[in-house]
């Protein structure tokens, strides 16, 4: 199980978290297998409140394999729903090779900035994204998705494979001004 001991942080030395992670070939070894699981349990574990309190976890709603130090293009993304009448998740899913293969001129962000599970303070400023994308990834049967997302879980996913990439979310805040946006953004959250 992956407890918060396990999830590197961008100030410690000697992690993979800068490294672009390398591809997983299939079928998948017991150990990505079980990586795959691992990544997902600790999201499902960390949104029920009980279980996070229990085992002192960050909600989450991805985690990549680089934040466990393991440089393979894996990410575990679970958006809960945010409907009442259905929990279904709006997007939950372990995604292997992601790419991103077209992307909304317009760009969105979250009105509150980012986080990471990697990165311990706060940050301020807006993290420009593409409001929406097109992603094609494999999933643990190596079976090819390609799914259209928008707003929120598309913020997930691009933070999610920025992090395959040794990208952190506080890369794209603009250094003058942290609060700039390019025109015709679209704010949410
Ligand atoms: C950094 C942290 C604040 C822990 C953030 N959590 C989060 O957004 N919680 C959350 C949101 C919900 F909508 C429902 C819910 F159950 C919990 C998060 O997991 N990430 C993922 C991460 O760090 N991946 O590497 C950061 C988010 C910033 C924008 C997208 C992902
Ligand atoms: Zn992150």
């Amino acid at each position: 199980m992956i407890l918060m001991k396990d999830i590197v942080r961008d100030d410690q030395e000697g992690t993979v978290l800068r490294d672009y992670a390398a591809k997983v070939s299939f079928p998948l070894t017991e150990e990505e297998q079980q990586l795959a699981k691992d990544l997902m349990e600790y999201l499902e574990i960390s949104q029920d409140e009980e279980l996070a309190e229990k085992y002192g976890l960050r909600a989450g709603v991805g985690l990549a394999a680089p934040q466990v130090n393991v440089s393979k293009q894996m990410a575990a993304v679970l958006v809960p729903s945010d409907d009442e009448e259905d929990d279904t998740p709006i997007f939950k899913d372990v995604i292997i090779n992601p790419v991103i293969i077209s992307e909304s001129v317009q760009m969105g962000a979250l009105t509150e900035g980012e986080g990471c599970l990697s990165v311990d303070r706060d940050i301020a400023g807006y993290v420009p994204r593409h409001d929406r994308i097109t992603l094609k990834y494999q999933d643990v049967q190596g079976e090819t998705h390609k799914v259209r997302l928008k707003h929120y879980p598309a913020i997930v996913c691009q933070h999610e494979i920025d992090h395959l990439h040794g990208v952190l979310f506080y890369d794209h805040i603009n250094k003058d001004n942290p609060f700039e946006a390019p025109e015709g953004t679209v704010f949410f959250g």
